[in-house]
């Protein structure tokens, strides 16, 4: 392309962290078993070259992990770099390639914190490039494409996985061995073809620019862990977790973040203590937890965590902590975001 055609395209920064998107197997049959986190961002970048047609791109590479292994730190430092780019004026779109495997967490957390309308896009695959049928180049392909669309300014942090555009507040990977991994309990925002985004609907819940969260203020996060509910359950995993140091305990629920008999006690202990009591809930295809339903939230000083799944809620808690330590302003926040 000539100089006056590109400087018509839209400049896209691409970040790269790791994941199956930069893996590699053994054989081009390996589409399950093969190294995560491999594939150096240039590799990346040129093994997609139509992404040229689409948008200046450069690459950086801010880690090289699992996305399993992500620590609050990394959660940190991705931010902040994705903060100062989008201050940049010559960025108009950043692209994050990801591990899948919180990949849902990243996403949440950014569309929390980025104070940006810029677009925004995280993107994994469940295939290494190395695999037949492998799914990387067309995510990330597509990811490009909603990242370099001025139609794609202030829907928040997006998702572009198997053709569909997800908000990155309500996407979670819901299968693990399918392409089509990434679902939202309330549907796609829209769909990307071709390298053309068609939009459906918009977030209802506030995000970037409208979010009272800034990573510019965020230097650390407090510690938030999850125990899960289960039949039988005893009171220990909880217990531990509060002499570990978390400041809240998100309850991964049973149905409607039920607890159970045989942990109340030790949860309404924990929070004269001091610990903030979350309630979520495990199911699979989008948890619905009200207050005062199964438990009694108000006379505990609990909190629901409505539709966000437990992962969903460890990142927005940690957020919230960082300004109030207030049970129901906790609560207002999880209403809100
Ligand atoms: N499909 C994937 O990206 C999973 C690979 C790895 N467990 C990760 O999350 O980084």
């Amino acid at each position: 392309k000539d100089t006056e055609q590109r400087q018509k395209l839209a400049n896209v920064v691409i970040l790269a962290t790791g994941g199956t998107i930069a893996g590699a197997g053994a054989s081009a049959a390996n589409s399950a078993t093969y190294q995560a986190a491999k594939l150096g961002v240039d590799k990346l970048i040129a093994g997609v070259p139509e992404l040229a047609d689409l948008a200046n791109v450069r690459g950086e590479q801010v880690m090289q992990i699992a996305s399993e292994s992500f620590s609050n730190d990394d959660l940190l430092k991705l931010a902040k770099r994705v903060a100062e780019l989008a201050e940049s004026k010559d960025v108009d779109g950043i692209v994050i390639t990801h591990g899948t495997d919180t990949l849902e967490e990243t996403a949440y957390f950014l569309n929390l914190v980025e104070k940006t309308d810029k677009p925004i896009v995280v993107v994994g695959s469940m295939r290494p490039g190395t695999a037949m049928s492998a799914d990387g180049m067309l995510n990330l392909y597509n990811a490009v494409a909603v990242a370099s669309d001025k139609q794609s300014r202030g829907k928040g942090v997006l998702v572009t996985m198997n053709d569909e555009i997800q908000s990155g507040r309500d996407v979670s990977k819901a299968v693990n061995i399918k392409t089509e991994a990434f679902k939202s309990a309330w549907g796609p925002m829209g769909m990307v073809v071709e390298g053309k985004s068609y939009w459906f609907r918009l977030p209802a819940k506030r995000h970037t620019t409208n979010s009272e969260f800034d990573i510019k203020q965020i230097s650390s996060l407090p510690q938030v862990d999850i125990a899960y509910g289960y039949g039988n359950v005893t009171d220990t995993a909880y217990k531990a977790l509060a002499q570990g140091g978390a400041k809240a305990i998100i309850h991964a629920g049973t149905g409607n973040g039920s607890v159970s008999s045989r942990v109340v006690p030790a949860l309404q202990e924990l929070r004269k203590d001091g610990v903030q009591i979350i309630r979520s809930s495990h199911v699979n295809q989008g948890g619905f937890v009200l207050r005062n339903a199964e438990q009694p939230d108000d006379k505990n000083d609990w909190v629901v965590a409505h539709d966000l799944n437990p992962q969903k809620a460890r990142i927005l808690a940690m957020v919230a902590m960082t300004k109030t330590q207030d049970a129901k302003e906790l609560q207002r926040i999880f209403w809100e975001y």
